[in-house]
């Protein structure tokens, strides 16, 4: 069951990426609010910090989470260009038991902290571009794991 994204709950995850007021302040001669610093780049020891499109088609529903991945080397971050809720599917391990489905708003985007598993883009309208911070770079940077036969999880309809 989807858990409505908040700072705290995604915490163990890493960073949820939303236009906090706290943390902004006027710029360009008040015709600007800046949010700042709301997470850093993490490309990792030898990588560069890089920024990509994805533009998200959604999965078949009802969404069966059968997968996780993570990145060792770096952290990845995903901000909405279009402000439509999606879903973050996260977990302490990559065992369906263990997943955790966030509801994310349209303005709130996410930074998964390095080595978090968690899966592929999940959106909900049937195209839905993010901006993607993560890194390029030596070394291999995607592990995934697919559940055991029979092990899956679904998730309900939002
Ligand atoms: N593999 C890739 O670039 N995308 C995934 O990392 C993802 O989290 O969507
Ligand atoms: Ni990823």
């Amino acid at each position: 069951m989807p858990e409505l994204l908040a700072e705290d709950a995604f915490a163990p995850y890493g960073r949820v990426i939303d236009a906090d007021f706290d943390r902004s302040h006027l710029i360009n001669d008040g015709r600007t609010r800046r949010f700042h610093a709301l997470a850093r780049a993490e490309p990792g020891e030898g990588g560069e910090a890089i920024l990509s499109i994805f533009r998200g088609t959604p999965w078949p529903a009802p969404i069966e989470i059968r997968m996780l991945e993570r990145h060792p080397l770096g952290a990845q971050a995903f901000v909405p260009m279009e402000r439509h809720p999606w879903l973050v599917v996260v977990a302490e391990r990559p065992e369906a038991a263990a997943c955790r489905c966030f509801l994310a708003r349209g303005d709130q985007g996410v930074q998964i902290a390095r080595g978090v598993w968690h899966h592929p883009l999940l959106v909900l309208q049937p195209m839905q571009d993010f901006l993607v911070v993560d890194r390029a770079g030596p070394g291999n940077n995607l592990e995934e794991v697919f559940f055991v036969d029979g092990d899956w999880a679904r998730i309900a309809p939002v």
